[in-house]
């Protein structure tokens, strides 16, 4: 076995811009998850000439490929951007780093490699938006869940020892992209999950890909074969780009702006990665359509600076307006994490544990020695395979009603920057409503406890936050400037009140459930902590109001209700102009993004060859 005999050619990445044809069919701005991933699909008959550009090089060290711990990509700063956010008033005025992948395969060769979809009804409530007959809904995205994932099942050894349910009929078996398990696991585990079995309404579903809420185990993005990461550049470039003469990549090169003959996209305008000005631009054209993919942070910024955006803020930066589009970076959403206590287990029978893979220095080693014999081992977990995805209900069953309640009857401008324009009001009552919904649903969640299988644990992340922020371009300095991130964390007194059930809810998962055997005994903020200002006031010093899950800043939405593309991912208001990335979600689903970001990217590639 010899990882590196898996070709990883890229002869055909076009490394100087004179040598790009002068037209293409199709440019995509962002060679990330959903870009990659559509280009593979748009060359694959052969028919139609497609140039990605990507800001990013093709990088395939060991911080993008090792499965271990996941999230290696992070402690390499040549791999991803970092961006200070606006300081965070609901936060005590603390900055917080904005982080995605910058290189080739985007934010799928840093991220973490969980693997997880939403609940149906996130799915079904995108449609409801546009009504009844829309064809975005769970059974419309499920055939591109299963296009997008080539699903490997757990060893039945791994399924004994741990319970794992799953049904392989939610997946698919014949993507480049992988979801696989590893084949070693924490033994802790197995009481940690049956310990969410104590908690009245927790249901374990069949598969994590059923749609429902519960707890269970998921697959990782990870190649079995090689037991490498697996994500879109390997699954949708690596051998296939150079296999094609209609496929170019140009990488290293950043996108300023789309250019627009009247109404009309008709090219992009280019500078190596670093420049500084636009000396250096280059334009080339595009036959067909620009595709946006440049991810929910920088696919704004993009957009804004080429003058599709709201006039205001565009004519503030000297921006030619093309479009009034008010909803181009508003409706920024992302999962906030820090949100409830952690524990330390001070009764440990367990050995091993997720903290030896940290602490443990002969532990290290011969789990590093399993894994170079024979691939397997505590090296094949990535950054985590269970957890919880709980409703509301369970949650805070003595006081989810009055929550959603509050919440639908509030003034929907109440709580948006002043200045949000009436249609982006009304998408978001629109969401509202829904929202309300889900926080009435069972089979909707909000809470997320994610495992690692050590004698500390307390990782939980918020997954439908009602706050909305902003990404607008710096008006200073549209173009070299990064955009301007604002969470508004806490801006909504909604995800206070959500949140401060999180802590109790927390406390009874470790003290009122079979773990309290275990005498778990809080770190932080401390079991004296109980009054909902201590909590609040501990909230706004740890929570992070990101799990690096951005979407929505160009919402797949009615145009009158503020939205940016339409139900095919065309921009409004323009011709020859679409966004495929995560930008398009409305709302998040209860879950994680990438996998919904793949099937999404699977469902655009169809949509774009039908308007071929
Ligand atoms: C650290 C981290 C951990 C995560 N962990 C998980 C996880 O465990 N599970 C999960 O489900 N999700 C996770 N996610 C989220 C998931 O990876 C993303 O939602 C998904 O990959 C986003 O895909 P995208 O196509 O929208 O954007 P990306 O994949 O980020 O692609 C955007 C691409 O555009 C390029 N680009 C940007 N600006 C320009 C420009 N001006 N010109 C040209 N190119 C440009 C970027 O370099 C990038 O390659 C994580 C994300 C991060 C960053």
């Amino acid at each position: 076995y010899s990882p590196a005999a898996r070709s990883v050619a890229h002869s055909t990445i076009v490394d100087r811009a004179d040598e790009l044809l002068s037209e293409y069919d199709y440019i995509i701005v962002g060679g990330g998850t959903a870009g990659l991933t559509v280009a593979d699909r748009l060359t694959e008959n052969g028919k139609h000439s497609v140039l990605v550009v990507e800001r990013g090089v093709f990088q395939n060290s060991s911080s993008v490929t090792t499965v271990s711990g996941g999230f290696r990509g992070l402690i390499d700063p040549t791999l991803t951007f970092n961006i200070s956010s606006v300081p965070q008033t609901g936060l005590n005025n603390r900055s917080i780093a904005v982080i995605g992948g910058l290189i080739l395969g985007g934010s799928s060769g840093v991220n973490g490699m969980q693997v997880l979809r939403g609940q149906r009804e996130d799915y079904d409530r995108w449609g409801s938006y546009f009504g009844k007959k829309s064809e975005w809904s769970w059974d419309g995205l499920l055939p591109y869940f299963q296009k997008a994932w080539n699903f490997h099942p757990p060893t039945p050894e791994l399924v004994d020892q741990f319970d794992i349910k799953y049904d392989a009929s939610y997946w698919g078996s014949t993507s480049n992209v992988h979801a696989s398990f590893p084949t070693f696991s924490w033994p802790v585990l197995k009481m940690e999950m049956a310990a969410f079995g104590d908690i009245p309404g927790v249901n374990f579903p069949s598969d994590s890909g059923s749609g429902e809420t519960g707890a269970y185990w998921h697959p990782a993005s990870v190649d079995p074969a090689v037991v490498l990461r697996s994500f879109a550049r390997p699954g949708h470039w690596d051998g296939i780009e150079a296999a094609r003469a209609n496929y170019h990549t140009l990488t290293g090169q950043k996108v300023l702006k789309v250019a627009f003959q009247g109404k009309r996209a008709t090219g992009v305008v280019f500078v190596p990665a670093g420049a500084t000005d636009q000396s250096q631009a280059r334009t080339v054209k595009a036959k067909k359509e620009i595709i946006m993919a440049a991810g929910s942070i920088h696919t704004p910024q993009i957009l804004q600076a080429s003058g599709v955006g709201p006039k205001k803020l565009l004519k503030e930066a000297g921006v030619p307006v093309v479009v009034d589009s008010p909803g181009v970076g508003s409706n920024f959403q992302d999962q906030p994490f820090t949100v409830a206590p952690s524990f330390n287990f001070t009764t440990f029978p367990f050995q091993p544990d997720f903290y030896d893979m940290l602490m443990n220095q002969t532990f290290i080693a011969e789990a590093q020695a399993q894994f170079e014999a024979n691939r397997t081992g505590p090296m094949s977990i990535a950054s985590g395979n269970c957890g919880s995805w709980l409703s509301l209900q369970v949650i805070a069953p003595k006081s989810w009603k009055d929550i959603a309640k509050r919440y639908e009857a509030q003034n929907p401008a109440a709580y948006l920057p002043s200045s949000t324009d009436k249609s982006v009001i009304a998408g978001y009552k629109a969401q509202q409503k829904a929202l309300a919904k889900s926080m009435r649903s069972k089979d909707s969640a909000s809470y997320n406890f994610f495992l690692r299988g050590g004698y500390e644990e307390g990782s939980v992340v918020y997954l439908h936050p009602t706050s909305r922020g902003t990404v607008h371009i710096n008006p200073a300095d549209p173009f070299f400037s990064p955009p301007e991130v604002d969470y508004r964390a806490l801006s909504n007194p909604t995800d206070l009140e959500v949140l401060l059930e999180f802590t109790p809810f927390t406390r009874k998962y470790f003290y009122e459930t079979r773990l309290k055997a275990l005498d778990p005994v809080e770190l932080s903020p401390g079991a004296e902590v109980t009054a909902p200002e201590d909590i609040a006031a501990w909230l706004r010093t740890v929570m992070i109001p990101s799990s690096f899950h951005p979407i929505g800043t160009a919402a797949m939405m009615p145009k009158h209700l503020g939205g940016v593309v339409d139900e095919k991912l065309l921009v409004y208001g323009v011709k020859g102009l679409s966004v495929i990335d995560a930008s398009v979600m409305p709302d998040l689903p209860g879950s994680y993004t990438q996998q919904t970001v793949y099937a999404v990217a699977e469902k655009a590639a169809d949509l774009i060859k039908a308007r071929a």
